[in-house]
This record gives structure tokens, sequence and C-alpha cells, in this order.
């Protein structure tokens, strides 16, 4: 697939949602026409944070949320809440290739369930970890910050990364997304995408737009990052 034809996808990260108004939130973020709900799962273990798990996910199903949910899971050990994630009706679950001990075994309980499987990518960890799975992951996850908390400044080195993973995309010849997480703005979006990304996590730079009391908040901020993908 070449830059011409790639779909790009936009997947507001509701770390930086208010959760105390979580389901309204998600609502007007789809509404302004975002794609997929990002939804960052950390275990004050794994990382140094706490945040959601799949109750949370499930109550978003219930609440009629229709649109792929992402679960980034950053916990340790992982395939426990890769079934309770599945069962709460996640999309895509990805999750830390050195928090697994058996990678191969927790991509494939993932397809198992019916979802769709990914590896997450520090920015100090090797992209050697799909050299053997590239045949069992649908996304591949890039963070451009160390993972734990939104609103951490975007490292320059990812986009090198990036390059080298649409690479390997592309010479296996598998359907396999490209994410992109932390950092993305609307002022670096269309580099990253010339990088090779295709699907964008965004937190901050999303929730943090607009006015609370406007129901159309994020209509501005999501169509300045389709002006700037329009210009790739
Ligand atoms: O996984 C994450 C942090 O570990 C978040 O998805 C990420 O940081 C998004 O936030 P921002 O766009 O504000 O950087
Ligand atoms: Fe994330």
């Amino acid at each position: 697939m070449n830059d011409a034809n790639r779909d790009f996808l936009l997947a507001p990260s509701i770390l930086s949602a208010d959760f105390a108004r979580l389901g309204e939130e998600v609502d007007q973020v789809l509404a302004a026409g975002a794609d997929i709900v990002h939804f960052d799962v950390m275990d004050n273990h794994y990382v140094p944070n706490l945040t959601i798990g799949p109750m949370v996910c499930q109550a978003l199903r219930k609440h009629g949320v229709t649109a792929p949910i992402d679960a980034h899971l950053m916990v340790k050990p992982v395939d426990r809440l890769i079934g309770d994630f599945i069962e709460a009706g996640a999309t895509y679950i990805t999750f830390h290739p050195e928090a697994s001990e058996h990678v191969d075994r927790s991509l494939q309980l993932i397809r198992s369930g019916g979802c769709k499987a990914g590896l997450v990518f520090n920015p100090a960890t090797p992209l050697s970890y799909l050299d053997y799975v590239m045949d069992k992951v649908d996304m591949i996850l890039l963070m451009s910050v160390n993972p734990g908390f939104g609103g951490q400044a975007f490292i320059p080195g990812t986009l090198d990364k990036l390059r080298e993973a649409r690479r390997r995309i592309d010479a296996s010849g598998y359907e396999i997304r490209l994410e992109i997480d932390g950092g993305v703005k609307v002022d670096n979006i269309a580099e990253i995408a010339r990088a090779g990304a295709d699907t964008f996590v965004a937190g901050s730079a999303v929730f943090n737009a607009g006015r609370d009391s406007d129901p159309n908040r994020y209509d501005s901020v999501i169509r300045a990052f389709r002006e700037q993908l329009a210009t790739v």
C-alpha cells in the first residue's frame, strides 16, 4: 500500500477526557468525526499510573458506543485481562511484548476471542519482537513517548522507527495497521503520516480543545487533523 491510498484513522485517547462525563465525551468526539476510541489501561505496575479497566469498556458499549474500541494494555501480566477485554467488547487489544511471558500465545488468545491483536513498542523496544509473529498481528503500535502519561512531547527518533515498521508491513504482504501514540498534534501529524503511520492516537491535543460548555467543541480540532492529513 502506498501513501496515496492509505486510509487514515483518528483515535482520540480518552486518557485526557473528563472521566466524570465519559459517555458524553466519547459521543461528542465520535460525532465530531473520530474513527476509533483509544482506551489506555494502566496498572501502576508495568507503568507508574492507574487508569480504567474492562468494566469501563463494557459501560461504554452499554452506553451505546458502536465505534471500534482500541484497548491499549499497559499491564503486566497481560493474559487474564485479555479475556476480560474480549468479554467487555474491545475491538483491538494491544499489549507490550515485554509484559507477556509468551507473546505468541497472548496474540493467539486475542484473535481466538474475535478481537484484532496488536503489539506495542516503547521508544527503546526493538521491532525485532515482530520477527516471528507478523502473521498474528493486525496492528503495530509505536509509542512516541514513554508510556504512562498523556501530554508528553513526541520523541523525534520515532519517525525513523515508523519508516522501518512501514517497510516491514509492506514487505510482509499482511494487512496490518500502523498506529502512533504520544505527542501527536495538528502541527506534526502530517510528518508522522509521511513516515508511514495510518492510525493516530491523540489525547491531550483533542480533549484539551474547545470550551467545556460547547457541545461541538471537538469539531475544529478533528477538522484540523483531517486537513493536515489531506496534504500527505
Ligand atoms: O498510551 C498513552 C500514554 O501511555 C496515551 O495514549 C498517550 O500518551 C496519548 O496522550 P497524548 O496524545 O496527550 O500524548
Ligand atoms: Fe495509548
